[in-house]
């Protein structure tokens, strides 16, 4: 039976991240394991990222992402950042190439503490957000709660940053409208064949939003950086906002840059909190004390 893996809890702006160490072994994180994870108050979750062995020449880790329902995600800005955390106080490298299911990406841990993730191109085809029908003009399309003659939120902008993400635009306070109540209607809404991350943002100047995200498979969260990179693309993309954007999430401030490269750079904090041991078949989890060897 394979031992138990080293893992590390930490956050990223509030979204709570488990970073754990599969180097070195064949087997892979069970959904039943972050499950069981996510059940104990002191390991709850909103991503787990698996750090394996590399899989391709050029790439230094693989990783591997799970939602606390123990579905797989694509791309998580956040936990990225997190990963580079412990990387570098492991290794003392500042540069990392990262491959996940949905491609290579490159992230730098700068000298003042903050961390910069390259999550790639935005796309907007309605095929590779994944939409369930053919949309013309992912700007807005055609989606809406509440009274048809009273929408609360209508019209999301819509674009994959690796995972799927609709964003609504608001105009009052993020925390008038009732997420925890609307964010499963529209993860769930058949318009998105695998689901979708879903968040309000309230444009405050050209260079700043205000946003509140129910993450696809983990619900509500303090902050979601993909969704933040998601958020600042369509709002350069409608016209709302420039290509550099701070974004205020519930847990913090997220910065974003889309490039004239057309890369997306997310740029913010990591924090460690506790490491120890766990089981990735049970997620039995054993942890370390302060202190031990
Ligand atoms: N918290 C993550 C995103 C998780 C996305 C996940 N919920 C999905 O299923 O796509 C982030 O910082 O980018």
């Amino acid at each position: 039976m394979p031992s138990n893996a080293p893992f590390s809890k930490m956050n990223g702006v509030g979204n709570e991240i488990i970073v754990a160490d599969m180097r070195g072994r064949a087997d892979r994180i069970s959904a039943a394991a972050a499950i069981a994870l996510n059940a104990d108050a002191a390991t709850r979750f909103d991503q787990i990222m698996a750090i394996h062995d590399p899989r391709t020449p050029g790439t230094d880790y693989f990783i591997d992402i799970l939602n606390s329902d123990g579905s797989g995600a694509q791309a998580c800005g956040n936990g990225t950042r997190c990963v580079v955390q412990a990387l570098a106080t492991e290794t003392g490298s500042t540069l990392f190439t990262f491959e996940t299911v949905a491609g290579i990406l490159k992230a730098e841990d700068h000298a003042d503490g903050l961390i910069s993730v390259d999550l790639g191109a935005p796309r907007f085809g309605w095929q590779e957000i994944p939409l369930a029908e053919e949309v013309s003009d992912t700007r807005a399309i055609d989606l809406r709660i509440g009274p048809d003659d009273a929408p609360v939120l209508q019209s999301p902008s819509v674009v994959s940053m690796g995972n799927p993400h609709a964003i609504f635009w608001v105009d009052n306070d993020v925390w008038s409208y009732e997420l925890d109540r609307f964010g499963p209607l529209l993860e769930n809404h058949p318009i998105f064949p695998e689901r979708a991350n879903i968040t309000i943002a309230q444009v405050t100047a050209r260079d700043a939003m205000v946003i509140r995200t129910w993450e696809r498979g983990a619900g509500l969260t303090k902050a979601c950086g993909s969704a933040a990179c998601a958020a600042a693309v369509a709002g350069a993309r409608t016209g709302r906002t420039d290509r550099a954007v701070t974004l205020t999430a519930p847990g913090g401030e997220l910065r974003v840059e889309w490039r004239e490269d057309d890369h997306v750079v997310l740029t913010g904090p990591a924090e460690w909190e506790f490491s120890g041991f766990f089981d990735p078949a049970t997620g039995a989890f054993l942890r370390e004390q302060q202190g031990a060897a």
